[in-house]
Parts: C-alpha cells; sequence; structure tokens
C-alpha cells in the first residue's frame, strides 16, 4: 500500500505543500497535489490548489493570515477533498518533510524529536524571522497528524561545500567559532534541485556541472557551482545578506542601521514568545527591499509600473538588475569562466521576462545572450532553454520545486529516518 509524504515549504510570503505517495520498493515518489498560500506579505492571501494535471481552484483567502494559518487551512483543504483518495484523514501522512531555513552545523534531513526541536529552536536565534514559521508548523503538525515523521530538510545543507575563505567572515576568529559566526547560505533545496534537473536536461553527470544558478523570489540569492558544489553564495549568517528582497534590504554597510535609528539594539515590539527581533532585525528583514521603495512586494506590478514610467518602481527593477548582474560577474570569474549556463528560478526569476531581459542585457560581454521569443514565452518543461543559438554559454529557467527534492530525499532515506515505534 502506498503511503504518504507531505513535504511543507514555508517560505517568506507563502506556503506551499505537495502531497507525495511512496512505496518503500521504489525510490522516486508520485505527486498527487501541490497547494500553496502565496501573497502572505501582501494580503489577500491567495490559494492556488492542482491535483495531478489538473488545476482545480484558484481564490482568494481573506480569512488566512500568517504560515499557521496558512497550513491549517491547507490540512483541512486537503483532508477535504474527494478526489485525493490517498490522503482522507490526517493519519494517512507517513512522513512530513519540513523546509528548515537555517540548520547551523546540521548538513542532513534530521528526523525531528524533542531534542532536535529544541536544538531547532536554539538556532533561531541566527534566522528568527526565518525558523520561527517552519516550527510552528512543525508544531501543528505533531499536534494534527500525530502518527507522522516530521523530517527537518536544511535550506543551508547544500552550502556545507563552501570554502573556508569564502565562508569565513574577517572577525575576531574565537568569537566566530564561539558564537557560529560564519556564511551558511540558504535556498540550498533549491539549488540541489536545480543542479539535478539541469544534469539531466543536459546530460551531464552533476559532478561535473558549472552553473550560476539565481534563485529569485521573495527572499533572493545566487549561488556560484562548480562541479556540481556550491563553492559561493550570496546569502550569509542570515538570509538578510546579499540581494535585496521583498521586504529586505540586502547587504548595506553594516553600520547604516545605527544611523538609521539608534534604538536598533533594542527589542522590537513584533517580537512574540517565539521569535526575539531587534529593531534593527526588523528594519532590515522586514520594512525595506522593493516594499520600501515602491509600497509592494509583488514584483510582477513593480515590472509593470516601471514599464508605465513609474520612478521608483523604475528604480526598485533597476536596484535588483544592478546587484544580481555584480553576483553573476563575480562568480563568473570564480569559475574562471568556465559556465555551463546562467539559470533562472524562483517565482520571479522564472517569471519575470523583462528581468530575465535586463539582466542577460547586460552579460554579452560574457558571451549570455537571450532568444527573445523564447524568453517571453519559454517551453513548459523543467528545465527552458531561453539562451541565443550560437551564443558562448547557455541561459536555461528552471521550475524549481523544494518540496519534490525533499520529498525525493525522504523516500530514499525512509527507512533511516522513520520514528522507532
Ligand atoms: N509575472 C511576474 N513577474 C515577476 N515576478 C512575479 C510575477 N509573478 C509573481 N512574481 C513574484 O514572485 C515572487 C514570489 O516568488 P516565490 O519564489 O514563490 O516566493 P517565496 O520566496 O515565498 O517562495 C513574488 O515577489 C511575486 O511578486
Ligand atoms: C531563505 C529564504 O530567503 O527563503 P524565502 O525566499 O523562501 O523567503
Ligand atoms: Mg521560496
Amino acid at each position: 500500500m502506498p503511503k504518504v509524504i507531505l513535504a511543507i515549504n514555508a517560505g517568506s510570503s507563502s506556503v506551499k505543500v505537495s502531497v507525495f505517495s511512496y512505496d518503500s520498493s521504489t525510490s522516486d515518489p508520485k505527486e498527487l497535489a501541490v497547494i500553496q498560500v502565496a501573497g502572505l506579505t501582501a494580503p489577500p492571501a491567495t490559494l492556488k490548489y492542482d491535483r495531478g494535471d489538473q488545476h482545480v481552484k484558484s481564490q482568494e483567502l481573506p480569512d488566512v493570515s500568517g504560515q499557521e494559518g496558512a497550513y491549517e487551512y491547507i490540512l483541512k483543504h486537503l483532508t477535504s477533498d474527494a478526489g485525493l483518495t490517498e490522503l482522507r484523514t490526517p493519519d494517512d501522512i507517513d512522513f512530513a518533510c519540513h523546509r528548515v531555513v537555517h540548520g547551523g552545523d546540521y548538513d542532513k534531513p534530521t528526523r525531528i524529536d524533542r531534542d532536535t526541536y529544541h536544538h531547532l529552536e536554539e538556532l533561531s536565534d541566527l534566522a528568527p524571522l526565518h525558523n520561527a514559521g517552519a516550527l510552528t508548523i512543525v508544531r501543528a503538525v505533531h499536534e494534527k497528524c500525530p502518527k507522522a515523521t516530521n523530517v527537518a530538510f536544511f535550506d543551508n545543507a547544500f552550502h556545507a561545500t563552501l570554502p573556508l575563505a569564502a565562508r569565513t567572515y574577517m572577525i575576531d576568529p574565537t568569537r566566530a567559532k564561539q558564537n557560529k559566526l560564519r556564511k551558511y547560505g540558504f535556498h540550498g533545496l533549491s539549488y540541489a534541485f536545480i543542479t539535478r534537473a539541469v544534469a539531466t536536461a543536459l546530460s551531464k553527470p552533476a559532478g561535473q556541472l558549472n552553473l550560476i544558478a539565481l534563485h529569485l523570489g521573495s527572499g533572493a540569492s545566487a549561488c556560484c557551482i562548480q562541479d556540481g558544489k556550491s563553492i559561493g553564495t550570496s546569502m550569509g549568517l542570515t538570509p538578510l545578506a546579499g540581494l535585496p528582497g521583498a521586504t529586505r534590504s540586502g547587504d548595506v554597510d553594516p553600520s547604516l542601521i545605527f544611523h538609521f535609528t539608534h534604538e536598533a539594539g533594542k527589542l522590537s515590539p513584533k517580537s512574540s514568545g517565539s521569535m526575539h527581533i531587534t529593531q534593527a532585525e526588523q528594519i532590515l528583514n522586514k520594512e525595506s527591499g522593493w516594499q520600501a521603495l515602491t509600497g509592494t512586494t509583488d514584483f510582477g506590478m513593480i515590472t509593470s509600473k516601471a514599464e508605465q514610467g513609474d520612478e521608483m518602481c523604475k528604480l526598485a527593477f533597476d536596484i535588483f538588475v544592478d546587484r544580481i548582474c555584480d553576483f553573476v560577474a563575480a562568480y563568473y570569474v570564480k569559475m574562471g569562466g568556465k559556465v555551463d549556463a546562467l539559470v533562472f528560478a524562483g517565482g520571479i526569476g522564472e517569471k519575470g521576462v523583462q528581468l530575465r531581459q535586463a539582466i542577460v542585457g547586460r552579460l554579452g560581454c560574457l558571451g549570455f545572450e537571450l532568444d527573445d521569443g523564447a524568453n517571453a514565452a519559454p517551453a513548459d518543461e523543467v528545465v527552458a532553454e531561453v539562451g541565443a543559438k550560437g551564443s558562448r554559454h547557455r541561459v536555461l529557467i528552471c521550475q524549481t520545486d523544494e518540496q519534490t527534492e525533499m520529498a525525493r530525499e525522504c523516500a530514499q532515506e525512509a527507512e533511516k529516518l522513520r520514528r522507532p515505534n
């Protein structure tokens, strides 16, 4: 009898859940349904539900807010869908896979028992804004789906291969070690999926693949992948570093915040029982980014307003392009120009036709060039080629899928991960 894996991806603006069936005798799980509640930072939230090849529903959810609220809605929705016969009650869930953004030194999927849960809670100090949401969902699964084994999949694990010089900050090494202060990097489940999917599409072993990959969503990052391994990435100790995001500043001079407000070190009024954040963290993570410049977190809207001449939207768009090109150029040099492809992924990377045009338009000197027709209407495949024929390097779009990455690893390791009875 096939069993059900629920793969839960709590992003900063969305909760995406995919339902898979798996049979322990075969390793690749079968996707049964995908449900997502998006727009959590730009209410009303929206629901999208697909079962098999069928698009079942899209609607607004004015009463749903926060990641826990989104998860509760999703679980109710899935268990009451008569068409999803494999998941009738929460007891049908064998494994619940959780994307946990910050895993500190964890570099493998880990069963969440009482000890790991507390360890992850402690790690929340390193990423209070990211881990707290995932942990509320872990608690909800524990209460509502008591038979499921909860497994954490860490977004920083893919970057365990970062060379010492890339991961070390130029600060007192003793303090750095004591407080675990180093570059961790994130969006690793996405980069792992991208590496595998592009390797398959290009018929090249993953271990020989050199990519500059861009995961551009509400949180955005770049990754330099050499021989299938991360050797550089733009996010740092936390997901704040590097590229700007929907509500995140990205890189700024670290002392900027003390000029912005002398209250920076105080606890933010937004702190709660599970989340202790300073004013500085609140401002740079939640009150900055393109939302601060344009008033919206919707990059699609920013792009069309920029085209209509809105100055702040144009500025936000241009800043994003500028910062992304800086990372692409740096990673190009890191790999000595030996690059198999530039890969766009994430909500904006996959849908942002004009953004890809603006970025690749500036990278002509490095040998990247777009096919404008393919860029405007990319093939509906996991990996679509959008580069011009005859150009030196490929340009690809990858429909990245963090849930599939988790489910695949979970099915492979099911016997090791399963909770003892
Ligand atoms: N047509 C579009 N053009 C550019 N950006 C888009 C478009 N449609 C959606 N987006 C953006 O995709 C982003 C969400 O990306 P996603 O990777 O799903 O987010 P999350 O970080 O929550 O996982 C939002 O900023 C949204 O505005
Ligand atoms: C790590 C991170 O920023 O995740 P997301 O883009 O889902 O917010
Ligand atoms: Mg995401």
